[in-house]
C-alpha cells in the first residue's frame, strides 16, 4: 500500500553537530572555527589564518570571504554546555530520533548514518557513554517503552542485529561463534533488497545496546531494528501487518587515505575503508546529480560492501538522515564534511508504508476457531446424552434387579411351602393310618383310598417335575440378568 510519500519522494534529512574541543586541541590553544545560526540552521566555518588575524579589519574581510557556510535541516552546537544553544544526546534525540521512531511505528524503513572525521564524534552520537547516551540506547528505550503502551490486541515483535564491514568483509558482531572464514555473503531479495545471509537476529524485549561490541574507528558498524507489528485497522476492520527495518549506521573515519600515512595491511585496510567511503561518496554525488536529471546514471551501489547494503537506505524505500559530525578547530577536514553533507541534503528517497492486509489469514483463522468450537459444542452435546442414556439404564437395571429379587424370593418361599406338603404326602402314603374294615364296604373304602393316595402320588410327581423345570428357569434368569446389569454399570 503506497503512502503520498513514495510518489512525491523526500529529501534525505542532513543533520550538523559540532563536539568540543578537547583536551589536545585546547592544550595546543586551538580555536573554534565553527559558527551556526540558530534562527536559520546555517553552519559556517572560517579559515583559520583569518580567525586568528588580530587585525580587526582583516578578520572582518575574511569573515565575508574566508568564511563558508552551509543551511541544513539542523545544526546542532555541542560545543559548550553553557551556551544557550547547547544541543546535547537529548536535543538530538528529540529533533531526530524521536520522529524517525515514529516512522517505524508508521511503517516507514528509516536510516540515519554518522558520517565525519575520525574523532569528529560520530560513536558519540551513535552510541553516547553510560551516562549520556546517544541515538541507539535512546532509540531502543523509547521503542520498547511504546512497545508497552500498546493495547494487547495491537501485537509486536522486535528483532535486531549488528554487523560491521570492515575491510569490505561483513562481520556478525552478535553471533556467539565468530568465524574468520572470508566474512557473511550479501545477497539481494526481489522484495527487501539487499541484506546479509546467515546474520543473526535476537528477538528482544528490553534495550539491546549493551549487547554490542567495542567500536572500531576502521570499521562500518550497522545496528538494524526490526519492528513486525500485526493490528486490526479501527475503519476497514481488517487485519494489517506491517514490517519496518531502522538502521542505525556508525561510519568509519572519513579522512582521506593519503592523510593516515598508512602501509602495509593498514593501507590495505584504509584503501578498502575509502572504497566503501568513496563509493559512498560517488553513491551520494550520483544519488543528487538524478533528481537534476532527465536520463539518470547507474548509481554504483554495487561497488563496495557498504553501498550494496544501505542501497535502500540510500535512495529507495526509506525516510534517511545523516548526521554529519565536525570537529571544531579542523578546517579540510570539516570543510569537506560540510560539503559532503550539503550535497546530501539533495538525495531524495522514495518511502512507503510496508503494511499488508493480512485478511485472509484472519478469516481463515476465524473459519477454523468456528469450526473448532462447534465441534466441540456438538461433542459436548453428545456426551451429554450419552450421560443421561447411561444413567437411565442404570435406573432401569436397578429396577429390574429388585424386581428380580423380589420374585426370587417369593419362589422360594413357593418351593419350601410344596416340598413341606409333599413331605407330608409323602410320609402319609408310605405308612397310611391303617384302617380296620370288618366287612365289605370298609373295602370297598379302603380301594377308594388307595386310588386317591395314587392319584395323589401322581399328581405330586408332576408338581416335583414343574419345580425343577421353574427352578431351572429362575436360575437361567439371575444369569442372564447378572451378566446384562454388570455390562449396563
Ligand atoms: N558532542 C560531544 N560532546 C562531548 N564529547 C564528545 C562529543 N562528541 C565527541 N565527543 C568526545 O570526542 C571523542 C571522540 O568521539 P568519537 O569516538 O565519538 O569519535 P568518532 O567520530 O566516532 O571517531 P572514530 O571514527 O575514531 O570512531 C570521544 O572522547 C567523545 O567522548
Amino acid at each position: 500500500m503506497d503512502s503520498p510519500t513514495s510518489k512525491i519522494g523526500e529529501n534525505v534529512r542532513v543533520v550538523v553537530r559540532v563536539r568540543p574541543l578537547n583536551k589536545r586541541e585546547m592544550e595546543r590553544g586551538a580555536k573554534c572555527l565553527i559558527a551556526m545560526d540558530n534562527d536559520t540552521q546555517a553552519t559556517s566555518i572560517l579559515r583559520p589564518d583569518a580567525r586568528d588575524s588580530g587585525n580587526a579589519r582583516a578578520a572582518k574581510r575574511a569573515s565575508n570571504d574566508d568564511s563558508k557556510t552551509f543551511t541544513y535541516d539542523r545544526s546542532l552546537w555541542s560545543v559548550n554546555p553553557e551556551d544557550p544553544h547547547y544541543a546535547g544526546q537529548e536535543s538530538l534525540y528529540d529533533c531526530l530520533g524521536k520522529e524517525f521512531l515514529d516512522h517505524l511505528f508508521a511503517g516507514y524503513n528509516t536510516c540515519i548514518f554518522a558520517y565525519g572525521q575520525t574523532g569528529s564524534g560520530k560513536t558519540f552520537t551513535m552510541m553516547g557513554s553510560n551516562d549520556d547516551p546517544g541515538l541507539v540506547p535512546r532509540t531502543c528505550n523509547d521503542l520498547f517503552r511504546r512497545v508497552d503502551k500498546l493495547s494487547d490486541s495491537h501485537q509486536c515483535s522486535v528483532h535486531i542485529s549488528y554487523f560491521e564491514i570492515y575491510n569490505e568483509k561483513v562481520r556478525d558482531l552478535l553471533a556467539a561463534m565468530v568465524s574468520d572464514n572470508g566474512g557473511l555473503k550479501i545477497r539481494e531479495s526481489p522484495c527487501d533488497g539487499p541484506y546479509v545471509e546467515d546474520l543473526a537476529e535476537f528477538q528482544v524485549r528490553t534495550t539491546a545496546s549493551t549487547a554490542m561490541n567495542d567500536q572500531s574507528s576502521r570499521s562500518h558498524a550497522v545496528f538494524t531494528i526490526v519492528l513486525r507489528q500485526l493490528f486490526q485497522d479501527l475503519n476497514s476492520k481488517s487485519r494489517i501487518e506491517k514490517i519496518s527495518r531502522f538502521r542505525l549506521v556508525d561510519l568509519a573515519g572519513s579522512e582521506r587515505a593519503n592523510a593516515t600515512g598508512a602501509t602495509g595491511i593498514r593501507l590495505k585496510e584504509g584503501s578498502n575503508i575509502n572504497k566503501s567511503l568513496t563509493t559512498l561518496g560517488r553513491v551520494i554525488a550520483s544519488l543528487a546529480e538524478n533528481d537534476n536529471r532527465k536520463k539518470r546514471d547507474v548509481v554504483p551501489y554495487r561497488d563496495s560492501t557498504l553501498t550494496y547494503i544501505l542501497k535502500d537506505s540510500l535512495g529507495g524505500n526509506s525516510k534517511t538522515a545523516m548526521v554529519a559530525c565536525i570537529s571544531p578547530s579542523d578546517y579540510d577536514e570539516t570543510l569537506s564534511t560540510l560539503r559532503y553533507a550539503d550535497q546530501a541534503k539533495r538525495i531524495r528517497t522514495r518511502a512507503v508504508v510496508n503494511e499488508k492486509e493480512n485478511n485472509l489469514s484472519a478469516k481463515l483463522l476465524k473459519d477454523q476457531l468456528e469450526n473448532v468450537l462447534s465441534s466441540h459444542v456438538s461433542r459436548g452435546v453428545e456426551l451429554e446424552n450419552l450421560k443421561k442414556e447411561k444413567d437411565e439404564m442404570r435406573l432401569m437395571f436397578e429396577e429390574w434387579a429388585r424386581n428380580l429379587d423380589r420374585e426370587n424370593k417369593a419362589l422360594k418361599i413357593e418351593r419350601d411351602a410344596l416340598r413341606a406338603h409333599l413331605r407330608l404326602a409323602i410320609e402319609s402314603y408310605k405308612n397310611p393310618i391303617p384302617v380296620i374294615c370288618e366287612n365289605k364296604e370298609a373295602d370297598v373304602e379302603r380301594e377308594k383310598n388307595a386310588k386317591a393316595v395314587n392319584d395323589l402320588h401322581d399328581e405330586w410327581s408332576d408338581l416335583l417335575q414343574d419345580i425343577g423345570h421353574f427352578k431351572r428357569d429362575i436360575q437361567e434368569d439371575i444369569a442372564t440378568f447378572a451378566i446384562v446389569a454388570t455390562t449396563a454399570a
